[in-house]
C-alpha cells in the first residue's frame, strides 16, 4: 500500500518543502547527511558502551574433578600457554617472563620434595620386603601390611602378568630359593622365588635415609598441602549435593579450607617467594636457604637415587607389588640426573607435572590482553578434589559461567587414595552426575576434560584390560580410541539424563601435561565460554 504524505505525519514533517530551489535541495541534503553521520556515531558510541558494560562482568570460570585429576596442572597448562604463546609487546614479555621466572624458581621446592618422596616411598616398601624377606616362614612381596600407611605409589588393581623385569632363569641376581608364595599375583607369580636383597640393598637404605629428614622439612616449609589424604570420613562422591548427603555430612567442620586465596596457587607459594627475598639476607649473613641444602644432599645422594631405581630387585619388588611409581602424581625418578644436582634449572614441564595438594578453593583472576577475550577479566577458581574438600564447592556454583570438570580415564582400575573401596572412574561418574543435575548450575556451560590420555595409553599398552575392572566394556577393542569412545558415551548418558534443561555436551580427550595441545584446546574452550558468558550478558 502506498502512502502519500497527506495521510503520514511524519512523512509529511520531513517532505521537503514545495517549489524548493536545486540550491536549497543541496543544503538540506547535505545537513540530513551530517545528521544521519552523527546518529550513526551515537549509535556506535551506544553499543562500544554496551559492549564495555558487559565486559564488566567478570567470566566465572570452575576446575571440578577428582582429587589428582588435573585441575590444577590445566590451570599451570593455561598460565604457561598465556605467557608463552599469546602475541605479547615487548613490555609485556618483559612483565611476563620475569613473572613466570619467578613461578618457576617457586615450583622448584615442590619438584624436589616430589622426587624426594619417589626415592623414600620405594626405600619404604624396600624396608618392609627387607624384614619380610628375614623372617622365616612370611611371605615376602604380601599385600599391604595392616599398620602401613598408604603409598602414593599408584597401585593397579589389574596390572599385566608379564609388567616383572624379571625371566624366572635369572637367578644369579635375585634368586635364592623358589618357592611359592601368597603374594596375591597370578598363577605364573605365584611361582616367584623369593626376593633376594642383598648387602647393596642395605647401603643403599643407609646412604639415602637423610633424605627422610630432607623430605619431613621440605613438608614443613610447604604445609599441609605438601602430603596427600589417605582417609575421610565423607562417604558421599559429592557431599554438596543436598540429595547425596545427609545434613550430618554438610554440617561438619572442615579445618583444612581455611586458605582462600585472591591469587590462587601462586600464593601457597608465595612464602618460597619471601623466603628466598630473606634468604639473599641470609646468604650475605652466611645462613644457607634450605632448598640449598635440600639441592646439595639431593647431589650427593644422585648415584644412589640412580641405582635404586634401576636396580632389578627393586624393579622387581615394585612390579609384584603393582606399584607403578612412574603412574603417580609428581614422578621424577627419571630425571633424577638433570635434577639432583646444584644447578637445577626447572623446565617448564617440570612445573606442569608437579604435584602440590589444592587446599579448600583458590581463586585466580586474569585479564586477557590479546585474542576473542581481551579486555575481559576472568576468574578461574581451582578446587581440592578429595571428598571431604568437594563440601565447599557449592558455595561456588551461583552465576557461574563455566565448569572445566576433569575426569582421569587412565584411572578406570584405580581406587581413590582417600578410600580404597571406591573406584576413581566410579567417582567420577557419579561427581559429574551431581555436577550435571544441580539446579543451579543448570545454564552453566559444562565442558569435560578425559584428561590423562597418555596414561591411558601406556596402561593399555601394558595389556592392561578395562573389561577387567570395568566389566561392562566387554570384548571391545582394548585401544585408547575405543575406551574413550565409550566412557565419553558413558559421561554423555549422564548429562543428557540428569540435566535439568538440556545443553550441549562438550568433550576434549586430553593430556594437560602436554602445554602445546592443551593450549590449543584450552583456547577453543575459552572462546566457546566467552561466547556464552555475552549471551547471557545481553539477555540480562
Ligand atoms: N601424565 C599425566 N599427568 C598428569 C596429567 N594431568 C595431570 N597430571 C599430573 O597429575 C598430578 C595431579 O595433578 P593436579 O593438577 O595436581 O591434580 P588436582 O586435580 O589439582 O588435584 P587436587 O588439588 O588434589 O584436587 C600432577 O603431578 C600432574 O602433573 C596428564 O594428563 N597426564
Ligand atoms: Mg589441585
Amino acid at each position: 500500500m502506498v502512502r502519500t504524505y497527506d495521510e503520514d505525519p511524519l512523512a509529511l514533517a520531513i517532505a521537503p518543502p514545495p517549489n524548493e530551489t536545486l540550491a536549497e535541495r543541496e543544503v538540506r541534503e547535505r545537513a540530513e547527511r551530517e545528521a544521519s553521520r552523527i546518529s550513526d556515531e551515537i549509535d556506535a558510541q551506544l553499543r562500544r558502551e554496551r559492549e564495555a558494560e558487559k565486559k564488566k562482568k567478570p567470566v566465572k570460570l570452575l576446575l571440578l574433578g577428582q582429587s589428582e585429576s588435573g585441575k590444577t596442572a590445566t590451570l599451570k597448562s593455561w598460565d604457561l600457554a598465556l605467557f608463552l604463546f599469546s602475541p605479547l609487546t615487548a613490555f609485556q614479555m618483559l612483565y611476563c617472563r620475569r613473572q613466570w621466572a619467578e613461578e618457576r624458581t617457586s615450583w622448584r621446592c615442590v619438584i624436589l620434595l616430589n622426587l624426594v618422596r619417589n626415592v623414600n616411598e620405594i626405600l619404604d616398601l624396600l624396608g618392609r620386603e627387607m624384614l619380610a624377606a628375614q623372617t622365616a616362614g612370611l611371605p615376602p612381596a604380601s599385600s599391604s601390611h595392616p599398620n602401613v600407611k598408604p603409598l602414593g605409589i599408584s597401585t593397579s588393581n589389574a596390572d599385566s602378568p608379564d609388567s616383572s623385569p624379571l625371566s624366572s632363569d635369572e637367578e644369579g641376581e635375585v634368586i635364592a630359593e623358589v618357592r611359592r608364595t601368597s603374594i596375591g599375583l597370578g598363577p605364573r607369580n605365584s611361582q616367584s622365588p623369593q626376593l633376594r636383597f642383598k648387602d647393596t640393598h642395605r647401603l643403599l637404605r643407609l646412604r639415602l635415609a637423610p633424605l627422610r629428614r630432607v623430605q619431613a622439612d621440605l613438608e614443613t616449609r610447604l604445609g599441609a598441602a605438601a602430603t596427600e589424604l589417605y582417609t575421610t570420613n565423607t562417604t558421599s562422591a559429592a557431599p554438596f549435593d543436598p540429595s547425596t548427603s545427609g545434613p550430618k555430612e554438610r554440617g561438619k567442620n572442615h579445618t583444612e579450607f581455611s586458605i582462600n586465596s585472591r591469587n590462587g596457587w601462586k600464593t601457597a607459594l608465595e612464602k618460597f617467594r619471601a623466603i628466598r627475598r630473606s634468604g639473599e639476607e641470609n646468604v650475605r649473613r652466611g645462613v644457607r636457604d634450605l632448598e640449598d641444602e635440600v639441592l646439595s644432599v639431593l647431589a650427593g645422594c644422585r648415584d644412589d637415587i640412580r641405582a635404586l631405581w634401576e636396580d632389578r630387585v627393586v624393579r622387581e619388588m615394585m612390579a609384584r607389588r603393582k606399584a607403578r611409581i612412574e603412574d603417580s602424581a609428581g614422578f621424577f625418578l627419571n630425571d633424577v640426573d638433570r635434577i639432583a644436582r646444584e644447578d637445577y634449572q626447572i623446565t617448564d614441564e617440570d612445573i606442569i607435572r608437579a604435584r602440590l595438594r589444592t587446599l579448600g578453593v583458590q581463586e585466580y583472576r586474569v585479564t586477557f590482553e590479546h585474542g576473542h577475550s581481551a579486555g575481559n577479566e576472568w576468574r578461574m577458581y581451582d578446587v581440592g578434589g578429595t571428598r571431604s574438600s568437594r563440601i565447599v564447592w557449592y558455595s561456588y556454583f551461583d552465576d557461574c559461567d563455566a565448569i572445566i570438570f576433569l575426569a582421569p580415564v587412565s584411572c578406570f582400575d584405580e581406587k581413590l587414595a582417600e578410600d580404597k573401596r571406591v573406584n576413581r572412574l566410579e567417582d567420577s561418574y557419579m561427581l559429574w552426575k551431581s555436577v550435571c543435575s544441580c539446579k543451579l548450575l543448570a545454564r552453566t556451560q559444562l565442558v569435560l576434560f578425559l584428561n590423562k590420555c597418555d596414561l591411558l595409553q601406556a596402561k593399555l599398552m601394558r595389556g592392561v584390560k578395562i573389561r577387567d575392572s570395568v566389566p561392562s566394556f566387554g570384548e571391545r577393542r582394548n585401544d585408547v580410541a575405543t575406551a574413550t569412545k565409550y566412557f565419553q558415551q558413558h559421561f554423555k548418558e549422564i548429562q543428557r539424563t540428569y540435566s535439568p534443561v538440556q545443553r550441549p555436551f562438550y568433550v576434549h580427550l586430553t593430556s594437560v601435561i602436554d602445554t602445546k595441545s592443551t593450549a590449543v584446546t584450552l583456547g577453543a574452550v575459552e572462546e566457546s565460554i566467552l561466547r556464552d558468558h555475552l549471551r547471557r550478558a545481553d539477555l540480562m
